[in-house]
C-alpha cells in the first residue's frame, strides 16, 4: 500500500496530518521546490551575515536564557549548541511511545519549515529522514515547564540528529549512531543557532495535544453511541432528545449530540413511558454533558492548528527586513489552556458514563433488569455477580480521571534564575489530558460490555427502541462481546475493546 505524502513546507499541517504521521498512515516529505530550500537556507544565511557584521547574536555568541549576558567567543560558538542539548539531557519519567514520538518530530518539523528559525535546509532534511525511516529518539516525558519550550525533551531529538543518545527499538533502545549509519545518514553538524531552534519551542506539548484532540473527538462519538444503548437498556425515554426541545437551547455541539441520539433511538408514541416521563440526568442530560466537549472541539482544533503552524522558538529571523526578533513564542499558554480544558471535558464524559453504569447495574434504577446485569437464571443466579466488579472498576477509573483535572497552568514556577519566571506547564497539561483519555477509554470499554449485556436482557422484556443505525451499532458490539451468563474474568475482553476504541474501530 502506498501511503499519502504529507509535504512539509508546501502547506499548513492539520491535526489529522499529525495523527496520520503518528500512526505511520502517511509519509513525511519536504517540499521539493528549490524555492523552499532557498527560503529555509536564507534564514541560516542571515544569522551568518549578522554574526559577521556585528559579532553578537543571542544564543550564538551568548549564553542561554539568564546567561545571555555572558559572551561566547567566536571560536567556541560552534561548540555551544552541543552544550545546550547535553546539559538538558536530564529528562525522567516514562518514555514517550512511538506514536507520541512521531507526532513530536512532525510537529517540530512543521514549525521549522516556516523558515523563521534561522536553521539550514540540511537540518530539516535530517529531521524528515528520522520520520521517513522511523528512527525515533528515546524521549523521557518529564522535565519541561512548557516555556522556554520543551527544552529538555527536545534535547533528545537534537542529540539523535547528531548521532548521540538512543532511539527506540521495540521494547528496548539502541544507539542513535548505529541506526543513522545503517540508513546511510551522517550525524548532523549543528550550525550555531540550530540546537536552540529545535529545543526552544512547543513541539512536545503541541504534538501530545494533537493526539489528545483526536482521541477526544473519537470518544465524543463513542460516548453518544453508548448513551443511546444505555437509554434503550434502561427502558429510558428517547423523547428527551427531541429536535424542537434542542432548538430551544441551540448550542451547536449539544444539538449535534441530540441529533445523533435521535438517529440511533426511535421515539415513537408507543415508546413513551407514561409512568416515568423523566429519566435521571446521566441519561436525560447526556447531550448537555457530551455537547460541551463537542462544542469545544472545533475551537480547540483552531487553537492547536495555529500553534502547530507557528514559528514558536526564540529568537526568530525575518529575512525580508534582515532582523532578529527576540520574544517568547516558546510559551505554550494556548496549549496549556486547551489541554487543561480538554481534560476536564473528557473527565466529565468518564463521570457521565460511570453514572450510566451505576444506573444499569442497580435494580432500584434499571427498571426491571437483573441485579448487576447478570445473565444467570434459576438456581445459578445466586452465585453469579455479573458486572458488579466492572462497575467498581469503572468508578475507580472515573475517579482517577476526575482527580487529574486540576489545572496544570496555575502551577507556574519561576525557574532558570528567574529568567523564566512565568511558565505555561502546557506539557504537563497535555500529559494529564492523555492520561485522562486513557482512563475514560477504560470507562467506555466497561460501558460497552454493560450496554451490550443490558440490551440483550431488556429485549427479553420488551422491544428496544433502536433505529437501523442504533441496531447496527448494537450488532457491532454483539459481534465482539459475548453475552455474560456465568461470571467471567473480563480483563481480556476489556483489553480487546480498548484496542478497538484506540483504533477508532467502533
Ligand atoms: N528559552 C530561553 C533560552 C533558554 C535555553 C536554554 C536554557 O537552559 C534556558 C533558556 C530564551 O529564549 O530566552
Amino acid at each position: 500500500m502506498t501511503l499519502p505524502d504529507i509535504v512539509f513546507g508546501a502547506r499548513d499541517l492539520t491535526l489529522d496530518d499529525v495523527i496520520a504521521l503518528s500512526r505511520r498512515a502517511a509519509h513525511a516529505t519536504l517540499d521539493p521546490d528549490p524555492a523552499f530550500a532557498a527560503h529555509i537556507d536564507a534564514g541560516a544565511a542571515l544569522i551568518d551575515r549578522l554574526l559577521a557584521a556585528d559579532g553578537v547574536v543571542y544564543g550564538v555568541t551568548t549564553g542561554y536564557g539568564d546567561s545571555c549576558t555572558t559572551a561566547v567567543s567566536a571560536d567556541l560558538a560552534w561548540e555551544l549548541p552541543r552544550h545546550l542539548y547535553t546539559y538538558h539531557g536530564c529528562g525522567l519519567g516514562r518514555v514517550f511511545d512511538v506514536t507520541e514520538t512521531r507526532a513530536i518530530l512532525a510537529t517540530r518539523l512543521a514549525s521549522l519549515a516556516r523558515g523563521q528559525s534561522g536553521v539550514s535546509f540540511a537540518l530539516l532534511r535530517q529531521l524528515q529522514q528520522l520520520l521517513a525511516h522511523d528512527l525515533l529518539p528515546r524521549i523521557p516525558a518529564e522535565g519541561s515547564v512548557g516555556a522556554s519550550g520543551d527544552l529538555t525533551p527536545l534535547s533528545y531529538v537534537v542529540a539523535v540528529l547528531c548521532g548521540e543518545r538512543d532511539i527506540l527499538a521495540g521494547d528496548s533502545t539502541r544507539p542513535a549512531a548505529d541506526a543513522l549509519a545503517e540508513h546511510g545518514l551522517v550525524p548532523h553538524t549543528l550550525r550555531p543557532k540550530e540546537a536552540l531552534a529545535i529545543m526552544n519551542g512547543t513541539a512536545v506539548m503541541t504534538a501530545l495535544a494533537c493526539l489528545a484532540w483526536g482521541r477526544a473527538a473519537e470518544l465524543s462519538r463513542l460516548a453518544t453511541h453508548i448513551t443511546a444503548l444505555a437509554v434503550a437498556a434502561c427502558g429510558g425515554n428517547p423523547h428527551h432528545f427531541d429536535a424542537t426541545l434542542f432548538d430551544a437551547k441551540p448550542h451547536p455541539g449539544q444539538q449535534r449530540v441530540a441529533a445523533q441520539l435521535r438517529d440511533l433511538l426511535r421515539d415513537t408514541e408507543s415508546a413513551r413511558n407514561d409512568h416515568r416521563l423523566q429519566d435521571r440526568y446521566s441519561l436525560r442530560c447526556a447531550p448537555h454533558v457530551l455537547g460541551v466537549l463537542d462544542d469545544a472541539l472545533p475551537f480547540l482544533r483552531d487553537t492547536l492548528e495555529r500553534e502547530l503552524n507557528s514559528a514558536n522558538d526564540n529568537p526568530l529571523v525575518d529575512v525580508a527586513s534582515g532582523r532578529v526578533l527576540h520574544g517568547g513564542h516558546f510559551y505554550g499558554g494556548h496549549v496549556a489552556f486547551a489541554m487543561d480544558s480538554l481534560k476536564t471535558l473528557v473527565a466529565n464524559v468518564a463521570d457521565l458514563l460511570d453514572r450510566q453504569l451505576a444506573l444499569l447495574v442497580d435494580t432500584r434504577y434499571n427498571h426491571g433488569l437483573p441485579a448487576n446485569l447478570s445473565g444467570a437464571t434459576g438456581e445459578r443466579a445466586a452465585i453469579n455477580h455479573g458486572l458488579k466488579a466492572l462497575q467498581i472498576g469503572a468508578s475507580a477509573w472515573a475517579a482517577e480521571a476526575l482527580k487529574l483535572t486540576m489545572p496544570a497552568s496555575v502551577f507556574s514556577r519561576s525557574t532558570e534564575c528567574h529568567n523564566q519566571d512565568k511558565v505555561s506547564m502546557g506539557t504537563i497539561a497535555a500529559r494529564d489530558a492523555l492520561r485522562v483519555l486513557e482512563l475514560t477509554e477504560q470507562v467506555a470499554a466497561a460501558l460497552l460490555i454493560a450496554v451490550r449485556q443490558g440490551c440483550a436482557l431488556r429485549e427479553r422484556l420488551s422491544p428496544l427502541p433502536l433505529t437501523a443505525a442504533g441496531a447496527a451499532f448494537r450488532a457491532r458490539l454483539d459481534a465482539v462481546i459475548p453475552p455474560i451468563e456465568e461470571d467471567m474474568a473480563l480483563e481480556p475482553l476489556l483489553r480487546v475493546l480498548l484496542g478497538l476504541i484506540r483504533e477508532g474501530e467502533l
